[in-house]
Order: structure tokens, then C-alpha cells, then sequence
């Protein structure tokens, strides 16, 4: 059988998605050279953004994978390098391309990334559990979600992806890890250990403001950010560095959690936010015999939508209410979010329902500047 030719051999590498820039390894100036012999061999060598990449064995498995696919390929030899000062300033320009100036991308006039900061009233209502599992369902339908894990003291979005891989940095560039087909960036990745964050507001600002501008997201349909319990000073640099941002309240359907998370939601009208909707966590608990007990009361996501429809005088929506559920948690401690590991459970099956509405809500008009101007 003849060897591939180069165009064969370029297009079968034009397959090979690299995992943290989601983007052809071809269109990156990954691919130094490929070249086949006589005897269908394949010599691959391809081009890492630094020294000691975290993901070089993917990345091989993968050249390797899409070279043997092709008739008369009999082996692949993968050889890698890293690329030169000069090719990663060249790589870093092309992926800012699409945002020229410097600046948080998200506020681009032209972005169409909907941007949800999830936020409670208080810590435990399962917040981080919602986000990481409404970021997975949106990205397993096909569309392109990040996640900033605002909740710099009580950071927990890495281990419920199951992330233990740092980002790696292309010169100022940070790239950011992707688990569940999700890229996500947390303090976590930053601090060794567990160590405490032990920052105050300037410092959370500049923090979120780098993950904002200096993190490559690329082209996002949703950006999920996990905000800290309550109504502190992230939620108000949120407010500023992302205008754009819709709360996402989570709550439980006990009454006092819905007074403490009317005021999250209420922060809206102070920030000129809008509220996307309120979701109710642990809303019942399915006993084995089939009935269900109310363990924290009921009712707290349905009088938490009516206040805070008045508060910012707009109809929120109650976008659905999630059942307490082990398997949800067991996911979460292993990094394998519930919809994606056990879809069927009814956890799940609300969480995927609450995603749908997500997915197809319209962007909203409020508040945005038509570029009209009266007569
Ligand atoms: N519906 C549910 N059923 C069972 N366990 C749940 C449910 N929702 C959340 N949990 C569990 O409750 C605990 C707290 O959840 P999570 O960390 O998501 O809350 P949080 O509001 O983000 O907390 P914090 O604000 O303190 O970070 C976790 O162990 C999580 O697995």
C-alpha cells in the first residue's frame, strides 16, 4: 500500500484538537513536521507551548491516534519539542487576535458570551454543586462554557471537576484547564496545599480582574462565575468588571435561607445587574418507600422569586428545584458532576432541566444600549 501524502498527513493532524486552547494543533504552529517512509513509518514532530506541558501525553496519544487512522500508516514516531520565544509571542498574538485591544474580552461590544454569576445568601446551599453541573450540561449540548471560581476563600470548583492539573502560562497568556469538555480557572490553582486566602478587597478585585483579562477563555457561549457566600466585596467587583453578568440565585427552600439570599439577589438593583432566575437546592429528600420529606422546610425558592420580583421589579423566575440526592454528592467528591455520571437520577434530571432554560433564554435587551437615539 502507497504512504500517505502530506496533504493526507497535515489533514489527519488537522483533527487533533489541543486540549487547552480547543483549537486544531495544525492552526496553532504546533506541527513542526510530519513526514511518512517508504514503509508507511510516520515521523511527527510537534511543537508544546512550554517545557514539561501537563497534557504531553494526550497530546501524543492523540497525533498518534489520528495518524494511524490513515491507510498505509504501519507506525508513528511522535517527537516533542517547545516551541521558541519567539513562536509562543507569536501564538499568543494570534489567540488575542480576536480581542485586540487589552481589556476583559466578555465586555467586547461584539461578544455574545451570556455570563451568569452564581450567587447564595449563605455557604452550604450547594452553589458550586449547581454551577459545575449546570457548566457541564451546557457543554455537553455542544457549546463552549468556562468557569471562574470566584469563591476565592472557599474555592472548591477544581475538585468537583476533578482538576488537579495547574494552568499553564504562555508568556502573560494563562491557559486555563479543561475538565468535562469545561474550562475552568480557581484561586485554587494558585495556592499550594490547602493554605487559607487571607486577602482583602483590592487584592480579590486585582485577582478576578487577571483571571478576567489575562486567562485565554476564547470564544464562550456561557461563563459560569461561583461567587463567595452572600453579598461581599466580589460580588460588587463582579458587578463592575463584568456589567454584563446576570445573578443566578441558589437557595434552599428553608424561609430564613431565602431572607439571607433575597439580599444576594437584591444586590441586582444596586449594580444595574439583572437577576437570571432563582434555583432551589435540596428541596426534598425521596425515601426509600417511595415518599419524599421536606427536610428543610419548602417553599423558601417560590416566596425567595416574588420578593426579589419586586425588589428589582422584573418577573424572576423560579428556573427549577433540585432534590437532595447522594449521588450528587458522591459525584461531587470524586470530580464526576451528577448529570454527566448519573444522568438518569433525579438530581440530575432537574439540573438538566434547569440547563435547557439557560440554554435557550434570550438575551435580554434591559439594560443595553440599543444604539438608537430618540428624534
Ligand atoms: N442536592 C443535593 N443533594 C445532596 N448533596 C448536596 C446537594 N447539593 C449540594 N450538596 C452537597 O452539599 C455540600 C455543599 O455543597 P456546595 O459546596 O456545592 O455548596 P456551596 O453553596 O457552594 O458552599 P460554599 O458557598 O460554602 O462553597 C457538598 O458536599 C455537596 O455535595
Amino acid at each position: 500500500m502507497n504512504a500517505p501524502t502530506p496533504a493526507a498527513l497535515h489533514a489527519a493532524l488537522a483533527t487533533v484538537i489541543d486540549p487547552e486552547l480547543r483549537r486544531p494543533i495544525t492552526e496553532l504552529g504546533m506541527v513542526e513536521a510530519v513526514e511518512a517512509d517508504d514503509d508507511g513509518r510516520v515521523r511527527a514532530v510537534v511543537r508544546l507551548t512550554i517545557a514539561g506541558c501537563p497534557l504531553r501525553g494526550t497530546i501524543t496519544r492523540g497525533v498518534t491516534h489520528a495518524l494511524m487512522k490513515l491507510d498505509g500508516v504501519t507506525a508513528v514516531d511522535v517527537e516533542l519539542t517547545v516551541m521558541t520565544a519567539q513562536q509562543r509571542s507569536e501564538l499568543r498574538d494570534q489567540l488575542k487576535a480576536s480581542a485586540p485591544e487589552r481589556g476583559i474580552p466578555f465586555n467586547a461590544e461584539s461578544s455574545l458570551t451570556r455570563i451568569y454569576a452564581v450567587a447564595s445568601g449563605k455557604g452550604g446551599v450547594g452553589k458550586s454543586s449547581v454551577t459545575v453541573n449546570l457548566a457541564c450540561a451546557l457543554a455537553a449540548k455542544g457549546l463552549r462554557v468556562g468557569i471562574v471560581d470566584a469563591d476565592i476563600y472557599g474555592f472548591s470548583v477544581p475538585g468537583l471537576m476533578g482538576i488537579t492539573q495547574t494552568p499553564t502560562r504562555v508568556d502573560e497568556m494563562i491557559l486555563p484547564p479543561v475538565a468535562h469538555d469545561v474550562k475552568v480557572i480557581s484561586i485554587g490553582m494558585f495556592v499550594t496545599g490547602n493554605q487559607p486566602v487571607a486577602w482583602r478587597g483590592p487584592m480579590l478585585h486585582r485577582a478576578l480582574e487577571q483571571f478576567l483579562t489575562d486567562v485565554y477563555f476564547g470564544d464562550l457561549d456561557v461563563l459560569f462565575l461561583d461567587l463567595p457566600p452572600g453579598t461581599g466585596d466580589v460580588a460588587i467587583s463582579v458587578a463592575q468588571l463584568l456589567p454584563k453578568a446576570e445573578i443566578l440565585v441558589v437557595t434552599t427552600p428553608q424561609a430564613a435561607a431565602a431572607d439571607v439570599a433575597e439580599r444576594a439577589g437584591a444586590i441586582a438593583v444596586q449594580t444595574g445587574q439583572k437577576v437570571a432566575g432563582v434555583i432551589e437546592n435540596m428541596s426534598f429528600l425521596t425515601l426509600p418507600d417511595g415518599s419524599t420529606m421536606e427536610l428543610f422546610g419548602s417553599g423558601g425558592g417560590a416566596v425567595l422569586t416574588k420578593r426579589l420580583s419586586q425588589t428589582v421589579n422584573a418577573t424572576v423566575e423560579l428556573l427549577g428545584q433540585i432534590p437532595l440526592d447522594v449521588a450528587l454528592r458522591e459525584g461531587g467528591d470524586i470530580g464526576a458532576p451528577i448529570v454527566l455520571a448519573n444522568p438518569e437520577s433525579p438530581a440530575a434530571a432537574a439540573l438538566l432541566g434547569i440547563a435547557e432554560k439557560l440554554a435557550v433564554r434570550p438575551r435580554g435587551l434591559a439594560g443595553m444600549s440599543l444604539g438608537v437615539s430618540p428624534r
